[in-house]
């Protein structure tokens, strides 16, 4: 019951970030808003909250444990130095995915992010040695021809005051995170299975902090280079719904972005990652008509054909991985009976 409970919460923190994240960056620049860097930074500033619950868990354990034996650490210094590489991926994400809201929109934006589970998909078969199935191939098809209709359309549905030039950089920078994303992923997979020890929800967590705190000095590098910190005071001043809001928006911005990440570990952690998959399938759709509803957006045939590739890529994906279970079960099955037959055969 404890463990159904954690997994609705973790299930409501990733839908909210999921659709959350990309319009409340997106509300940023609308608004005024022209920082990229400091948009990737928002991303991951909020990385300290992990803290709540590791700190919960480490007052939990040295009551189980005695003071002297509960470690503050529980990933070794393997598992630490794979965390900050991936962290470094995942600040440069968090810059490549920044150019998407800044330049298309929100409707656009999301449904080439939709091609992260290709991506995964193919980083799977390089780094974890995963086989694809006809399904998976397929659903690798489908989702890069949704993101290829839109690209094909040209830009019908460029924002006012931005150009043709700026519009491509958004899309091919999009793309570019949906590629860090899915090798992101494939590598954070990589670390539990190199792990020694069973992973538990702690080790999720810290290894979390960790890819965020790496994350974040990536982006403040950035953020230093390109003067950012200094132009945050002038930004806020002219921002057009006000100086209070503005700082209001960029606090919600590192809220619901943590909320994305929190919730998607948690969610794998305590389900699965095809479960994680599924519930970002069902968010598409719902991002989508909230941008329509809150920014205005144009909703035109390609639009509705790409989103109809995507989930038929979705459904593919899904019911290839699940196959696939169904398949190692039984030959898990198999294999145990042979052990089993084997081992009595003289008795
Ligand atoms: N590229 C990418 N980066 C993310 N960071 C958090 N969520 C996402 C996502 O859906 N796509």
């Amino acid at each position: 019951m404890k463990k159904f409970t954690l997994l609705i919460f973790n299930i409501i923190m990733f839908s909210i970030g999921n659709c959350g994240g990309p319009l409340i960056s997106r509300f940023y620049f609308i608004h005024g808003g022209q920082r990229i860097w400091l948009s990737s930074w928002l991303q991951t500033i909020a990385c300290p909250l992990i803290l709540i619950p590791l700190s919960i868990s480490y007052f939990h354990r040295r009551k189980i444990e005695s003071p002297a034996t509960a470690k503050i650490l529980s990933i070794t210094r393997r598992e630490i130095l794979g965390s900050t590489g991936v962290g470094i991926i995942a600040g440069l994400d968090g810059y490549f995915i920044s150019w998407g809201p800044a330049k298309l929109p929100v409707s656009t934006s999301s449904l080439i992010n939709a091609t992260q589970l290709a991506f995964t998909a193919l980083f799977a078969v390089l780094l974890v040695k995963q086989k694809l199935t006809v399904y998976s191939k397929l659903s690798v098809f489908l989702l890069i021809a949704g993101a290829a209709t839109l690209a094909l359309r040209g830009n019908g549905d460029r924002p006012t005051g931005v150009s043709v030039k700026e519009y491509v950089i958004g899309f091919v920078m999009t793309v570019m995170g949906a590629v860090c994303f899915g090798l992101m992923l494939s590598l954070i997979e990589l670390i539990y299975i190199k792990a020694k020890n069973a992973i538990s929800y702690t080790m999720v967590l810290e290894i979390q902090l960790i890819i965020g705190v790496s994350a974040t000095v990536f982006c403040t590098i950035g953020m230093i280079i390109n003067s950012d910190f200094q132009a945050i005071p002038k930004e806020a001043s002219e921002y057009e719904i006000g100086e209070a809001k503005y700082y209001l928006v960029l606090v919600w911005c590192a809220i619901i972005w943590q909320l994305a990440l929190l919730g998607l570990v948690g969610v794998i952690f305590y389900s699965s990652s095809l479960l994680s998959g599924i519930i970002g399938a069902f968010l598409l759709p719902v991002t989508e008509i909230l941008a329509i509803v809150l920014f205005h957006e144009k909703f035109q045939v390609e639009k509705g054909v790409a989103i109809f590739l995507a989930l038929c890529g979705f459904v593919s994906y899904f019911y290839g991985e699940i196959e696939q279970s169904k398949k190692e079960k039984r030959d898990n099955f198999m294999n145990d009976r042979l052990n089993y037959i084997v081992l009595h055969q003289n008795d």
